[in-house]
């Protein structure tokens, strides 16, 4: 199994789960949001588990759908190799017509690192992953953009975005907005107050694989395949604007 597979696997099931998901939303609409939200969920979550399940027999999965016993299954902590999956990303902007923010992530973990993974953004027709790195775009010399989350944005990144001549722009989903920092929609992302592994492992790996700086706000690695899977916040940017960004936070912190 080399590692070139582990990369096509992350990219081709991201890929495919998106394609069900935009047929879930063709088929049910948008007149029941909360409905097509949990159909959403699970018809993800049993795509990505059977085909992880035939295709990757011996490694263990930490989904967010899974049920509680499964996510807490101590077996995923002795494991050598770990997915970890989020099969909506972005769910509430998923119900709701019109948006193309939200996502499938399928990551990888292996011994301690973030060894493949892909970011499907199925109603921007494209998929990110570490299979083809994306060529970032340069940072712009002036002022740049921080993604925040539209529904919970953490009330300090406003001065951060102030403190560093930065204005926020809004977009549903942690894959989606990394992505988006990618793709040179914007330059940064920064979240804090509460997430879970399967909210950034795929996007980081992909961020990681492009050159991309990737950390919690205190500037330390992102650590996946932990006991508790939360993991409450996270900075993502182009690598040139990481300095000024970890210490604007140091500065509003202390
Ligand atoms: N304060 C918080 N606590 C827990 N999860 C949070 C959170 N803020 C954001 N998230 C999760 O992070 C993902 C991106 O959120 P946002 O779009 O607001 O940036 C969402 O995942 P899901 O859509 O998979 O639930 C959301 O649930
Ligand atoms: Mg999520």
């Amino acid at each position: 199994m080399t590692n070139r597979d582990d990369h096509t696997v992350a990219a081709d099931l991201a890929t495919e789960a998106g394609a069900l998901l935009l047929a879930v939303r063709e088929r049910e609409g948008f007149g029941d949001p909360g409905a097509l939200r949990a159909k959403g969920d699970r018809a993800a979550h049993e795509f990505l588990m059977e085909a992880l399940a035939r295709l990757r027999p011996d490694d263990s999965v930490l989904s967010e759908e899974a049920t509680r016993e499964e996510r807490l299954d101590p077996r995923r902590l002795s494991a050598d190799r770990v997915w970890i999956v989020d099969p909506l990303d972005g769910t509430r902007e998923f119900s709701e017509e019109g948006r193309a923010d939200w996502a499938v992530h399928v990551a990888l973990w292996e011994r301690g690192r973030l060894a493949a993974g892909a970011v499907a953004l199925p109603a921007q027709g494209r998929t990110l992953t570490t299979a083809e790195p994306p060529k970032l775009p340069a940072a712009p010399e002036g002022r740049f953009r921080i993604a925040v989350s539209r529904t919970r944005p953490p009330e300090f990144v406003r001065r951060l975005a102030d403190h560093v001549g930065a204005d926020l722009v809004p977009i549903g989903s942690a894959g989606a907005k990394i992505s988006a920092v990618l793709t040179g929609e914007v330059e940064a992302y920064v979240h804090a107050g509460g997430q879970y592994e399967w909210d950034s492992a795929a996007p980081v790996a992909v961020a990681l694989a492009a050159g991309a700086h990737a950390s919690r706000i205190d500037g330390t690695p992102p650590v996946y395949n932990q006991a508790d899977p939360s993991l409450p916040d996270i900075l993502v940017s182009l690598p040139d604007l990481a300095r000024s960004l970890l210490a604007g936070i140091r500065d509003l912190h202390r």
